[in-house]
């Protein structure tokens, strides 16, 4: 996570899309809202996906955030083309 905030104060994009993956329940969505919202919210197990934007100076931060349940993740991949 480091690396992508050091590449979006670093190189100068206006728009940056972050992908949130990771096992069950490890906290995506409540970072998700905390980034957003600056506050930690009550979450529930999710089936779909939320996207949220933060706005910070010039740049737009989109960030999504993807079920996790095991029956879900092979839909994970077409998430993550062209991702890198
Ligand atoms: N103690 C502790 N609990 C946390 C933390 N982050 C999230 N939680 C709690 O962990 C539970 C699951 O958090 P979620 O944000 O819903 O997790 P998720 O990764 O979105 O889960 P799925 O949508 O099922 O994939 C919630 O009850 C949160 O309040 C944390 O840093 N510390
Ligand atoms: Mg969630």
């Amino acid at each position: 996570m480091g690396n992508v905030f050091e590449k979006l104060f670093t190189n100068g994009k206006k728009e940056m899309r972050i992908l949130m993956l990771g096992l069950d329940g490890v906290g995506k969505t409540t970072i998700l809202y905390k980034l957003k919202l600056e506050k930690i919210v009550a979450t529930v197990p999710m089936t779909g996906f939320n996207v949220e934007t933060r706005e910070y100076k010039n740049i737009s931060l989109i960030v999504w955030d993807v079920a996790s349940h095991f029956i879900i993740r092979p839909l994970w991949r077409h998430y993550f083309q062209n991702t890198n």
